[in-house]
C-alpha cells in the first residue's frame, strides 16, 4: 500500500498513522474505525491557499465540505483560512454550531428548499450558489419576505466533459445542475437575475466533475465563462465580480492514478484566468474554488478488523471484515478501487490473494478485489487508504449497520471527534404507533 501523509509502518511490523499505532487505536476505539491524518488536511488545505497567494489574484478557497462534514473539520477549515461549501441545511447547521463565520458559507445545491433558504438567509450566509430559474424566482421571494438582499453566483455548465467517472461529471450540457451557456439559458438567467431587487449576483460558478488528473477542462471552463462573463459585459452592462470554478482536483487512490500537484492545478486555473479575462478591461475577478476531495481524501483511513474468510478452491478466497458499504459505499457506486495493508503485520511476507467483502445481505458489498496479502487470520487488522473523502459522509444505515467513529490523528495523539453509533442510535428515531402496540399486546 502506498503510504500517504505521515503513515508509515513501524518497527513492530505495524501501521502508524500521526505518530499512532493502529493497534492502539483499535484497543482504544474499536473498529471499524475512520482515521484521520490531521497533519495532512492542514497540509493540503496550506497548499491550496499558498498557490493562490502566489497568483497574485484575489480568491476564496472553500472546502467542499460534502466530502466530509464534521464539526471539528469545519474547525480545521476555518483555522487554515478556508470558506465553506454547504449543500444542504444539515452541513450549515454543521458549519454554525463549530462556529465557522457564515459570511464565508456559500450554499450549493439544485433543490434548495424554502426553509433551507430562510435558515441560511437568517443566519446570514455569505452567498447562495443558484441552480435554475425556479430557484431564482423562489430565492428572490424568500430574501423580499426577509427585507433581505442576498449575493448569488449563478451555476453555469460550461460544455466541458471533464474525464472522470460518468456519474461524477457535471459540466456538460446534458446534467441536472445548472444554466447551459451553450444553449442561451445562463444568458437568460444572467438577466433575470439582475433585475431580481433582493438578489446580488456576485458572478459565475462552474463545477466541470470530480477526480480530474488533467487541467484542460479547468482551462476551457475558464475561457468558456471569461467569453460569456465579457459578453454579458458588453450587452448587459453588468460586471461579474467572482468567477468560481468549483472542485474536482484528483487524488492517487491506487497506482495508475496520476493527480497533479495542487499548486499545478491552481496555477493552471489561474494563468488561465490571467489569458482569457485579458479583454476584461478592469480588475480580474476574485477566483473561488471548492475543493473536497483533495483536501480530505488521502488523510483518511478506515480500519476493520477481519472476521470470517470462504475459500472456493480454484476460485477465489473471500475475507470479510467487520464493516463494508455502508462505511464505503463507493465500490459499491462507482467501482471504486482501494489499495490496503494488513496493518498489524505490514511486514510480513505476501503469500495469498484475497478479495476483502463487507458485512452487509449484498453481493455487490465488496471492498477490494484480489489483493495481496501476508496470510491472513481472523482478527488481523485491514487498513484501507484513501479513504478520507465521500466515505464518513456518504455512509448508511443500510441492515441496521452502525456508522462508525472518526479520531483525528497528530504527533502521537488521538482524538475521538464522532462517536461510534450506539444501537440506541439505530432505533433513536422509531416510533410504534399506539395501534400496532396494541395489537402486538392482544397477540
Ligand atoms: C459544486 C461542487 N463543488 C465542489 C465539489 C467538490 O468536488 P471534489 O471533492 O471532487 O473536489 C463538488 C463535488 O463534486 C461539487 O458538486
Ligand atoms: N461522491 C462522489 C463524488 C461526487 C461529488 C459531488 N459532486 C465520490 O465519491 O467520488
Amino acid at each position: 500500500m502506498f503510504l500517504h501523509g505521515t503513515s508509515q509502518i513501524n518497527a513492530s511490523g505495524h501501521l502508524e498513522i500521526g505518530g499512532c499505532d493502529v493497534t492502539d487505536l483499535k484497543a482504544k476505539f474499536g473498529t471499524p474505525l475512520y482515521i484521520v491524518d490531521e497533519e495532512l488536511v492542514r497540509k493540503r488545505c496550506r497548499q491550496y491557499v499558498e498557490a493562490f497567494k502566489a497568483s497574485g489574484l484575489r480568491f476564496q478557497v472553500a472546502y467542499a465540505s460534502k466530502a466530509f462534514c464534521v464539526m471539528a473539520m469545519c474547525r480545521i477549515a476555518e483555522e487554515e483560512d478556508m470558506s465553506l461549501d454547504v449543500v444542504s441545511d444539515g452541513e450549515l447547521y454543521t458549519a454554525l454550531q463549530a462556529g465557522f463565520p457564515v459570511k464565508r458559507i456559500h450554499f450549493h445545491g439544485n433543490n434548495k428548499t424554502i426553509e433551507e433558504m430562510e435558515m441560511a438567509i437568517d443566519a446570514g450566509i455569505g452567498c447562495f450558489v443558484v441552480d435554475n430559474l425556479v430557484e431564482l424566482h423562489v430565492l428572490d421571494g424568500v430574501a423580499a419576505s426577509k427585507n433581505a438582499t442576498v449575493n448569488i453566483l449563478l451555476r453555469v455548465t460550461p460544455g466541458v466533459e471533464a474525464h472522470t467517472h460518468e456519474y461524477i461529471s457535471t459540466g456538460q450540457t446534458d446534467s441536472k445542475f445548472g444554466f447551459d451557456i451553450g444553449n442561451g439559458s445562463a444568458f437568460e438567467a444572467v438577466k433575470l437575475a439582475i433585475s431580481l431587487s433582493n438578489l446580488n449576483v456576485l458572478g459565475l460558478h462552474s463545477h466541470i466533475g470530480s477526480q480530474i488528473f488533467e487541467v484542460n477542462g479547468f482551462e476551457m471552463a475558464v475561457q468558456r465563462v471569461a467569453e460569456f462573463a465579457i459578453r454579458v459585459k458588453e450587452e448587459l452592462n453588468y460586471r461579474f465580480q467572482v468567477v468560481n470554478l468549483g472542485g474536482g482536483f484528483g487524488i492517487r487512490y491506487v497506482d495508475g492514478d496520476t493527480p497533479l500537484e495542487v499548486s499545478h492545478y491552481v496555477k493552471a486555473i489561474t494563468d488561465a484566468v490571467k489569458t482569457h479575462f485579458a479583454a476584461w478591461g478592469e480588475e480580474l475577478p476574485e477566483i473561488w474554488v471548492e475543493p473536497g476531495r483533495s483536501i480530505v481524501g488521502d488523510a483518511g483511513t478506515t480500519l476493520y478488523t477481519v472476521g470470517t474468510s470462504k475459500d472456493i478452491p480454484g476460485v477465489r478466497k473471500y475475507v470479510a471484515v467487520d464493516g463494508g458499504m455502508t462505511d464505503n459505499p463507493r465500490p459499491a457506486l462507482y467501482e471504486s478501487k482501494y489499495e490496503a495493508v494488513l496493518a498489524n503485520r505490514a511486514k510480513d511476507a505476501i503469500e495469498e490473494t484475497v478479495s476483502i467483502a463487507g458485512k452487509c445481505c449484498e453481493s455487490g458489498d465488496m471492498l477490494i478485489w484480489d489483493l495481496e496479502l501476508p496470510k491472513v487470520q481472523n482478527g488481523d487488522l485491514l487498513a484501507v487508504s484513501c479513504t478520507g473523502a465521500y466515505n464518513y459522509s456518504m455512509a448508511s444505515n443500510y441492515n441496521r449497520i452502525r456508522r462508525p467513529a472518526v479520531v483525528f490523528v497528530q504527533q502521537g495523539e488521538s482524538d475521538l471527534v464522532v462517536r461510534r453509533e450506539s444501537l440506541q442510535n439505530i432505533v433513536g428515531n422509531d416510533l410504534v404507533p399506539e395501534r400496532i402496540s396494541k395489537q402486538t399486546i392482544l397477540k
